[in-house]
């Protein structure tokens, strides 16, 4: 999670969503939907969407139907004919039976077209989000908040909202195009009197009168409406802010016990889903305001209907029963013109998914945060690392060290020392192509690159353990089942190498810290590096432990050319040489005062 400004609070906006512009999330939705709808999948799935339509359409014609058979039934109840009863009941059934099937089939194929197109969705953002190396670039850039949320949920109600809101404007407009020609019809041409004598004849006046009435209440639909947008953003916002709170949570749960921090915990997730309450207040309030609107509109539209269609009554153009069809004719066309009025609350919440993922799209794409590899790194001529005037920024530019020179070779073992906070991390980062702040010119060495490297906090994904040591490669490990074993028995996890084939396992959890930084050492190991930069992994051994694991670096052939932080005399004496890091801020040894 990373905190910005609440988007949809007035010059509040997340910093991800600063460069949009008008038009943008158009184009966001185009993206997101074309490509899809465009290949043998979607098409299959845009099918399926016409066939749901088309389903859509009988199931009007079967309420047509239902409502023709009143007629029917009632008739024959008068007449007292049963044999027509009989038949209408048979009718009644057919028709429910024609409902149901037409309907439930309709839903399951809207269902099947979200699910096909969320699919496709939720792939190609993992796959920019992750494959891709977004991950680490907007999580050190803190460009986007939340994510995850954006992969998780905002591709679901993307789907779900556009197949729901486009089936219903569509019937809309088949209705609306079956209705407005009745109502023409029906009109007839009325003749409006005039102040000074004589008349205007006015053809269609009931559609234009419809027209008239539907485009104010969309209008005003809208000026109520626009906020939604905003408050829907920012509930999804806060929303995910808490449960990402409460998912961390889990990582943490023996420090938190061990602490005795679960009140304090229970406080402060309590106060983040305060602020999801808060905003939820307000768009509950804001849905009350538009409902004070558009609830009387749905429930005035035939009444409206009334008043507009007595004139044509009075004027002798219409009988009773001609005035009763044109209200219903008058009524459908409003409704169906009018629909932004029945949908803008969805249409907010669509606004406000499409500006999240617009965000998160233009975040992927800024390419000024590309990470690997970073400007200031590029190929040696020689076979060796090496390092002139490098030092490391924070991401606003200021220095954190001073700069640095190192020539390391195949085969050599450098320790990188200094104090705790000094940059030491961020510089084998930098080394690695994962931190882009720095300066200076850093050469890598012609073959063997990248580096393997052994983070400070060794991660393990909760895999079965042959798959964790293969990670991040994706494969079997048979190959390199018996090296993986033999390294297991040499860092003393012997235990561990039953589990090879087991299930998988949350070794994060079940492991200690040591068992789990000798396990990430085994990995980087079974990958044979030829170059291997190392983060304080051997921390949290015993000395003897540490020896033993350092020890088995040297055993390999050939060996590598290791970058080593170390803190700790053990891991120092491993290597062939220290090269001390300092602080940007500290004065340089050889212009100290004597
Ligand atoms: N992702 C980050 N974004 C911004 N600042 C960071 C980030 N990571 C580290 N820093 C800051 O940069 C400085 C150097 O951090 P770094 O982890 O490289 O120190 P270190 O020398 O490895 O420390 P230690 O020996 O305690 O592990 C610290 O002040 C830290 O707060």
């Amino acid at each position: 999670m990373t905190v910005t400004a609440d988007p949809g609070r007035p010059g509040g906006r997340a910093r991800g969503t600063a460069r949009r512009h008008r038009g943008g999330r158009l184009r966001c939705f185009l993206r997101l939907a074309l490509p899809f709808f465009l290949r043998p999948a979607g098409r299959a799935a845009a099918l399926k969407f016409t066939l749901a339509f088309g389903l859509a359409i009988a199931a009007v014609w079967i309420g047509f139907e239902r409502n023709a058979w009143n007629q029917t039934f009632f008739g024959a109840l008068e007449r007292r004919d049963a044999d027509a009863v009989f038949r209408a009941t048979l009718d009644w059934i057919w028709l429910l039976a024609l409902l149901v099937g037409v309907s439930v089939q309709r839903a399951y194929l809207e269902r099947m077209v979200e699910i096909e197109w969320r699919t496709w969705l939720t792939r190609r953002l993992l796959d920019r989000w992750l494959g891709r190396g977004g991950l680490w670039r907007l999580e050190s850039a803190g460009r986007i908040d939340n994510p995850d949320q954006r992969v998780a949920e905002d591709a679901r109600l993307l789907s779900s909202l556009t197949v729901e809101l486009t089936l219903r404007v569509l019937l809309d407009v088949v209705e609306l195009g079956l209705y407005i020609g009745v109502l023409w019809y029906l009109s007839g041409t009325l003749a409006l009197p005039l102040p000074g004598g004589g008349s205007l004849d006015l053809p269609g006046y009931m559609v234009i009168a419809a027209v008239l009435y539907a485009g104010i209440a969309n209008l005003v639909a809208h000026r109520l409406g626009r906020p939604l947008a905003g408050l829907a953003a920012r509930q999804q916002h806060r929303e995910a802010d808490f449960r990402f709170g409460l998912a961390r949570l889990r990582d943490a749960a023996i420090e938190v016990a061990l602490l005795g921090g679960g009140r304090r915990e229970a406080g402060l997730a309590a106060g983040r889903f305060d602020a999801v309450r808060r905003n939820a207040l307000d768009l509950a309030r804001r849905h009350r305001i538009y409902a004070l609107f558009q609830t009387p509109f749905s429930y005035t539209v035939l009444n409206i209907s009334m008043f507009v269609t007595a004139p044509a009554y009075l004027a002798g153009q219409l009988d009773l029963g001609g005035m009763m069809q044109a209200r219903g004719a008058f009524s459908t066309v409003v409704a169906s013109f009018a629909t932004l009025v029945f949908v803008y609350p969805k249409v907010a919440e669509l606004m406000a998914v499409l500006g999240r993922l617009e965000a998160f799209e233009q975040a992927l794409a800024d390419r000024g945060h590309r990470l690997c590899p970073h400007p200031a790194a590029r190929a040696a001529a020689s076979d060796a690392l090496v390092l002139e005037g490098v030092a490391v920024t924070t991401s606003d530019g200021q220095p954190l060290t001073r700069p640095i020179d190192l020539v390391l070779r195949p085969g050599e073992k450098v320790a990188l020392t200094g104090a705790s906070g000094t940059g030491k991390s961020l510089l084998l980062s930098a080394i690695a192509g994962a931190w882009p702040h720095v300066t200076g010119r850093i050469d890598r060495p012609r073959t063997g690159w990248p580096p393997v490297v052994v983070p400070q906090r060794p991660y393990l994904p909760g895999l079965a353990l042959g798959d964790a040591l293969l990670y991040p490669a994706d494969g079997d490990l048979p190959e390199s089942r018996a090296e993986a074993a033999r390294l297991l028995e040499a860092v003393g996890l012997g235990r561990l190498v039953a589990d090879l084939d087991g299930p998988p396992r949350d070794w994060d959890r079940q492991l200690s810290p040591g068992e789990r930084q000798r396990l990430a050492l085994v990995r980087a190991l079974l990958r044979r590096p030829r170059w291997l930069l190392i983060d304080e992994a051997t921390s949290a051994l015993d000395a003897e432990a540490e020896t033993r694991v350092l020890a088995l670096i040297d055993r390999m052939h050939p060996p590598p050319a290791v970058l080593m932080v170390a803190h700790r005399p053990v891991a120092i004496a491993a290597c062939d040489r220290v090269v001390e890091l300092y602080p940007a801020a500290d004065v340089p040894p050889d212009q100290a005062p004597a």
